[in-house]
Formats: C-alpha cells, structure tokens, sequence
C-alpha cells in the first residue's frame, strides 16, 4: 500500500482522536478530568514544573486509552466469540489504563496540595 502524504497521515491521526471523543465513553471521562487539570493549572497558576507533571500524566492516561481502545478493537476483530485468551489480553491492556490512572492520582495530590492547603 502506499504511503499517504503527510498532511493527511496528520488528519488521519487527528480523526482518530475524534473516533475517540465521539464513541469512547472512557475516553470522555478522561478528557472531561484533562479539562478540569487545564482549569486548575490556570486558577491556581501552577508552577511550570508542577504543570508539565500534570500535563505528562493527563496525556498519559489519554494515550493508554487509546491503546486500549486499539487492542480492544483488534480482539473484537480477530475473535468476536467468547475467548479466555482474548479475555487475558484486553484485561491486562485496561490494566495499563488503571496503572496510569493510579499515577495521575498520585502526582495530582502531590502536586495540588500545596496550592490548596
Ligand atoms: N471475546 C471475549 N472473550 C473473553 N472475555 C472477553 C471478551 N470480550 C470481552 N471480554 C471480557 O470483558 C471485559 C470488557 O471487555 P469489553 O470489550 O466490553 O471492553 P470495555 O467494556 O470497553 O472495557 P474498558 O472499560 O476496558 O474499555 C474484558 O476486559 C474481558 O475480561
């Protein structure tokens, strides 16, 4: 297959995001949390450092749920019958998810507790 030109490997990348936005109930929450931590770093103006935390762990948990996402999609494409390997590995890929997630909670406490109390 050929290779598309740049410009629209970009638009490709970008309606993925979208795919994501419209159908990923997940992905929506993790988004709706992304927004409240871009409110939150402007409210209580963040250091650059404590931002660039925030920012790392909340692109973190966005990308590890596409990823998921991704993995979840092919499964449903290669077995869509029940399959304990499949169950295997889709629960090990939303354990990714959760890894991250635990992370975010992490770094967000430490770094909005100062700002707060
Ligand atoms: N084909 C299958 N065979 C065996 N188990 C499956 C199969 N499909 C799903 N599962 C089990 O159901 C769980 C949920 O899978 P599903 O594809 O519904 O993802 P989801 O509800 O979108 O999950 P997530 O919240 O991680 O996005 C999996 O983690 C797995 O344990």
């Amino acid at each position: 297959m050929r290779k598309p030109p740049l410009h629209i490997s970009f638009l490709n990348s970008f309606r993925g995001i979208f795919l994501m936005i419209t159908t990923e109930r997940n992905f929506q929450i993790e988004l709706f949390a992304f927004f409240i931590n871009l409110f939150l770093i402007f409210y209580l103006q963040l250091s650059a450092l404590d931002t660039v935390f925030i920012l790392i762990v909340s692109f973190g948990v966005l990308s590890a749920e596409i990823f998921n996402t991704a993995i979840e999609k092919i499964c449903d494409l290669i077995q869509p019958e029940f399959d304990k390997r499949i169950g295997f590995i889709k629960d090990i890929a939303a354990g990714a998810v959760i890894l991250m997630s635990l992370l975010s909670i992490a770094i967000g406490i430490l770094v909005y507790w100062k700002y707060i109390f």
